[in-house]
């Protein structure tokens, strides 16, 4: 038994974060050999929760999200902080490291509501708040309606119950990790694309925390860490915010990444789509992709990206 932590780790405190602060802990304890007590979870109440009916654009974005555990962290009141990487901000202050990574989850996207997206009758109301997946559908049905829907997944799935949406998107990742499997269609990500590192679990710590450092490192999973960065580059070369319509689909073969990103305009009308394929550590590469992109598109696409300006 342990007296005294060895890791406080900060979450947030809904369902999904909580699960995912509770996955950290088992790897870290397997890990280690700890005890359960050696990590203490510390949960925080972050801005993005305490609004829930504002899109998150209009509120401020992902900032949201990191700015109470940044905070935190920087007052030595947590150790480390697990995120979902899809919510962290591409620029992150200097004080601030990427501990580890675990390993990813299924990045495909679940349909709930509708057999397919072909399937949805003509003007049917889909709810999603994330300009990725409100272009995305735009781009394949302009017939359909997209009306903002937020909140955790057990409150998306009672507004569709309620009539709100015909339609809504949930991560596949997100639904594991609660045990809600088994849930809705999943989308083929070679179709549907994902965002930049979804179904990505990611632990910061203070970058001077040599100890932390070292705890985490143990959990970090290579492969997945490569993904994550390859694609946290290419949205730094695109200046993508939240909200910037991007998504991308990495695949490995051996050391090589093959990866497909497309950009779009926000009413889906416009897609640029481009595949590369270049070794997994080459963040030049990823965001050479990105700049890519940006030539190909029309003004009103780039205006959407703050590499633009
Ligand atoms: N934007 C919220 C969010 N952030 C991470 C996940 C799911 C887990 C993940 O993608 O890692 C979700 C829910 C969703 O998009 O359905």
């Amino acid at each position: 038994m342990t007296d005294k932590p060895f890791i406080r780790l900060g979450t947030r405190r809904s369902p999904l974060a909580m699960a995912q602060a509770v996955e950290t802990r088992r790897r870290l304890c397997e890990a280690h050999g700890w005890h359960e007590e050696a990590v203490e979870l510390v949960t925080v109440i972050a801005s993005g929760d305490k609004i829930q009916d504002r899109p998150l654009a209009d509120i401020g974005g992902k900032a949201l999200w990191t700015r109470e555990l940044d905070i935190w962290l920087a007052e030595g009141r947590i150790d480390a902080a697990v995120h979902s990487m899809k919510d962290v901000e591409t620029l992150r202050p200097r004080e601030i490291a990427i501990g580890a990574i675990l390993p990813r989850a299924d990045k495909a996207d679940v349909l709930l509501g509708a057999l397919s997206i072909s399937a949805l009758p003509r003007g049917a109301k889909v709810g999603t708040s994330a300009p990725r997946r409100a272009a995305q559908l735009l781009h394949a049905r302009p017939d359909l309606e997209v009306v903002g829907i937020r909140g955790n997944v057990a409150t998306r799935m009672a507004k569709l119950g309620a009539g709100e949406a015909d339609a809504t998107f949930l991560a596949a990742a997100g639904l594991e990790r609660l045990g809600e499997t088994g849930v809705g269609i999943r989308l083929d990500p070679e179709e549907w694309l994902p965002a930049p590192a979804q179904a990505a679990i990611g632990i910061e710590c203070r970058s001077d925390d040599e100890q932390a450092q070292g705890y985490l490192s143990a959990i970090d999973h290579r492969d997945s860490r490569e993904e994550v960065m390859a694609e946290r580059a290419l949205l730094e070369a695109l200046g993508g915010t939240c909200h910037s319509p991007i998504a991308v689909l990495t695949r490995r073969e051996g050391s090589e990444f093959s990866m497909t990103a497309a950009i779009y305009s926000a009413d889906g009308a416009v897609r640029v789509r481009e595949t590369s394929n270049f070794a997994a550590t080459d963040l030049d590469a990823a965001r050479a992709l990105g700049r890519k992109l940006l030539e190909s598109a029309p003004a009103h696409v780039t205006a959407l990206f703050g590499a633009a300006a």
